[in-house]
């Protein structure tokens, strides 16, 4: 549905952001895009829409190169950018104005969306604070039903509770046709909600896994002393003792936690990514 092979990309030849980028991405899933500030999420995921153009290597996504910009490729592709303007309009004026550049857009799941989130329909967009303008922006991404929705940070901004409203919304939305990409830095904002992990490090990914592979391959536990520990990775100190990312020889059972897993991939590469072979 979506491959990305040996793509490179640089704003400015001097200066490559994306280097020998290799992914392939399918329908039904939806995907966490992790990496440091500033590493390139941003620029790989406008390279997949189409706003971006790789210097070198293929880019294909539902079929089309994305950086033809055909009628028939953007229409079944939406992006919510990190950041935006909203237009001095009403909620209803925004949806007669942009969703019918998308076919499939479902007026009823943007209701249902905005419910979630609890906005308040009749305002105006300017009128609504930047994380309500934010929770209207998703919906209306979601409610477009496009086959691959792009999401760039979208948890900034939001609050504790929004947070948690925006998993739900994102966790009933996915359609089986479709690919969400989540672009991160706030690794914890994505706990519980994706299906795949992409780390984005040194220009190029260096780790695209499913959670259910990634606790196949490590446990991850809170114990009181390392030495309770056969095999640990990774560590840092909690409330109780420590948490602890460990090689999960016995098959244990475990919940990954992916603010941990992500440390633990920044610090201990060389130990963890060979168990990915990679
Ligand atoms: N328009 C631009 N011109 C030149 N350099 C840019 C431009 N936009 C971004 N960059 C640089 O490209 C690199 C990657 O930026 P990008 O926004 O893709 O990273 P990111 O991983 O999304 O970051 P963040 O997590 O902070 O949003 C950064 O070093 C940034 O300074």
């Amino acid at each position: 549905m979506i491959s990305l092979q040996h793509l490179h990309f640089a704003y400015n030849k001097a200066v490559p952001i994306l280097q020998d980028v290799n992914l392939e991405l399918s329908p039904g899933r939806i995907y966490g895009l992790l990496g440091k500030n500033g590493v390139g999420k941003s620029s790989l995921m406008y390279n997949m829409c189409g706003l971006l153009f790789p210097s070198s290597g293929s880019c294909s996504v539902l079929g089309h190169t994305p950086s033809r910009r055909d009628p028939a490729f953007l229409q079944q592709v939406c992006l919510l950018p990190e950041d935006f303007e909203m237009p001095a309009m009403s909620i209803d004026q925004y949806i007669r104005l942009y969703a019918p550049f998308y076919p499939a857009f479902s007026s009823d799941a943007f209701e249902g969306h905005l419910q979630t989130f609890g906005i308040p329909r009749q305002q105006s967009l300017p009128a609504l604070s930047h994380g309500q303008q934010k929770k209207v922006l998703i919906s209306f991404t979601l409610a477009t039903n496009a086959r691959l929705i792009l999401m760039d940070e979208p948890t900034n901004g939001l609050d504790v509770p929004s947070k948690r409203q925006f998993r739900k919304v994102i966790a009933g939305s996915l359609r089986e046709d479709q690919s969400i990409v989540i672009s991160t830095h706030q690794v914890k904002d994505l706990d519980s909600l994706i299906d795949e992990v992409l780390i984005l490090e040194d220009h190029r990914i260096i780790l695209q896994e499913a959670i259910s592979s990634i606790t196949e391959k490590l446990s991850f536990r809170q114990v009181m002393s390392l030495e309770e520990t056969e095999a640990p990775i990774y560590s840092e100190g909690a409330l109780k003792g420590y948490a602890v990312v460990a090689v999960n020889r016995k098959a244990e059972q475990s919940r990954m936690d992916m603010e941990m897993f992500f440390n633990a991939v920044m610090t201990e590469k060389e130990k963890i990514l060979p168990l990915f072979n990679r």
